[in-house]
């Protein structure tokens, strides 16, 4: 049902300005975090994972024996027509929905579903996620949010300002989440996600409110964040260029 796909080699776009740009990229420089120390070898092993829904008596199988690894360093994306199961990975990911059998592991050890405080530690401290609905605090800032979530992280000495500035969004640090756009708001949420310095980053149509010229910046930081941190990413995509800028692309469903 699922299959590994190496993405095209020599599809990599170059890190340098380009003309169509909208803003210029501050470089931010990245601390050295204990990621680049304890996390080596696999990061996240999925095997045998079964998953269904059960909705008004009918049941949806959205996973029946899935198996996927994910190296330290590394990225992949996650494709597949609507409703193949993306978001409902990386929500298992982030022990944000259970799983009906099969193991799921991350950094190395064996999660379980329903460790509530374990997941909620996780999520705190070593994986960052960037959903589709961009999940900020209403009643904070843009820049107020991001320092809640470094700080949470234990990383409260970040330059926040600097990563809303390096996602495009610097001038709007003192607006409100419902004072900016669902693009705007979507690039806050990877600010948030970056200065967290995670371990692992997943991101759900991480560009999907943006226009291709702000989606290809945007990428350009990804890429560049984790080229540079080292984090490892799993992102759900539609958009096949940002896919093939990723290490793989794994197939949920049997087509993209
Ligand atoms: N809470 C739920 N109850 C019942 N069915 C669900 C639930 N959440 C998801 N599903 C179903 O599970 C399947 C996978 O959904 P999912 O959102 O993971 O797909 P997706 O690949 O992320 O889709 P898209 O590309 O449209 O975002 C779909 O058939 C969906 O209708």
């Amino acid at each position: 049902m699922c299959s590994w796909v190496p993405s095209r080699t020599g599809t990599r776009s170059p890190t340098i300005c380009r003309n169509t740009r909208s803003w210029n990229a501050p470089t931010i420089p990245i601390s050295n975090g204990p990621q680049g120390d304890c996390v080596t070898g696999t990061v996240v092993r999925v095997g045998n994972l079964h998953k269904h829904f059960r909705s008004g008596g009918e049941t949806v199988a959205v996973f029946d024996g899935l198996d996927l690894m994910l190296e330290s360093g590394a990225s992949l994306a996650l494709m597949g027509r609507s409703g193949s199961g993306k978001s409902t990975l990386l929500n298992v990911l982030s022990g944000l929905e259970n799983w009906d059998q099969g193991d799921l592991q991350l950094f190395g050890e064996s999660m379980s579903v329903g460790d509530a405080r374990r997941w909620s530690d996780l999520r705190r401290q070593r994986i960052a996620t960037v959903f589709q609905e961009a999940n900020l605090m209403p009643a904070m800032t843009l820049i107020e949010n991001v320092q809640l979530r470094a700080g949470l992280a234990g990383r409260s000495e970040i330059d926040a300002q600097g990563w809303l500035q390096r996602l495009g969004v610097g001038d709007l640090a003192n607006r409100y989440p419902d004072q900016v756009s669902g693009g705007q708001r979507q690039r806050a949420a990877l600010a948030m996600a970056f200065a967290m310095q995670p371990e692992l980053l997943l991101a759900d149509e991480p560009t999907g409110s943006l226009d291709s010229h702000t989606a290809d910046d945007v990428a350009d930081v990804l890429f560049e964040f984790q080229r540079e941190q080292g984090c490892p990413m799993i992102l759900a995509t539609h958009d096949p260029r940002l896919a093939e800028r990723c290490d793989r692309i794994f197939r949920l469903g049997g087509e993209a």
